[in-house]
């Protein structure tokens, strides 16, 4: 595995953390809780695939983690910094400079081209993308010539792939992707696993990805069950055969 590190990164291990996390939305007998008191950490410069039933909580986490909702009790930290309740002026800038998303509603902004949305963390913060990191990624993802259509001129596999550049081109330190294949034929899901796993290998990122399929899961260094709102399994190295094992146990 080659790994070169950036020299200028600023998070150190775990890049991201958990801690007694709680969270529940509505009250009596409609309330849920997604989050138990789940705590986990994630270390820097490793792939890690959260696993779990329908419901077990896990796009909750990635968005408490990320910064996105707020918990009802516990920690979530980014490097050392602890961003649970923060101010959103300074989670934003958090967000930007070292996180990139890949979630289920893509998020991309109606009125802009593809190239735009993709370009658009990194003009935010003053940054210069870097062209030819750009035109890889979009190449790779086979987006050269939609570059210039607006999201509602994309297929939904297409929007999915531009917010997989975006989460890409500016090098964040951390990436959330939540089902990042979800929409995507094979040949494409496997060349965005393929970014993902590179931008782990070659830049020393940190990736967090949600996925309901052992196949894909088995690309990544660990594999973490959720249940409940609670963790309930954590393998490392895992092979498709010991996830589909794993998932069949805590679904039981
Ligand atoms: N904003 C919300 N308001 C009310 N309930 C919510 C909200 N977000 C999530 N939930 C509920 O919390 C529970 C956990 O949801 P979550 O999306 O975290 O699960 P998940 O493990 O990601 O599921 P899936 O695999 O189906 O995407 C579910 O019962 C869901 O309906």
């Amino acid at each position: 595995m080659t790994t070169t590190t950036t020299g200028s990164r600023a998070l150190t291990a775990p890049a991201v953390r958990a801690v007694a996390l709680e969270k529940s939305y509505g009250d009596g007998d409609a309330a849920v809780r997604p989050l138990r008191g789940l705590s986990i950490d994630f270390d820097a410069g490793r792939f890690t695939a959260v696993m779990g039933p329908s419901g077990s909580g896990k796009s909750t986490l990635m968005h408490v983690l990320a910064g996105l909702d707020a918990p009802d009790a516990g920690q979530a930290f980014i490097g050392r910094r602890e961003i649970t309740g923060l101010p959103e002026k300074q989670l934003t800038r958090i967000r930007r400079d070292h996180i990139g998303f890949i979630f289920q509603a893509y998020n991309l902004v109606p009125s802009m081209t593809a190239e735009e949305n993709i370009l658009l963390p990194g003009r935010l913060g003053g940054a210069r993308a870097d062209r030819g990191l750009f035109r890889e990624i979009t190449g790779r993802l086979g987006l050269s010539a939609r570059l210039g259509h607006r999201p509602f001129e994309l297929s939904g596999g297409q929007q999915q792939r531009v917010a997989v550049a975006r989460a890409l081109v500016s090098r964040p330190d951390v990436i959330f992707a939540d089902e990042p294949t979800g929409n995507l034929d094979q040949a494409t899901g496997a060349e965005v696993l393929g970014l993902l796993r590179a931008a782990v290998d070659e830049y020393d990122q940190t990736v967090i990805m949600v996925t309901h399929d052992v196949q894909a899961a088995s690309l990544a260094d660990r594999a973490v069950l959720l249940a409940d709102g609670a963790l309930a399994g954590d393998l490392q190295a895992p092979d498709a055969g010991r996830l589909a094992a794993a998932m069949l146990e805590v679904t039981r």
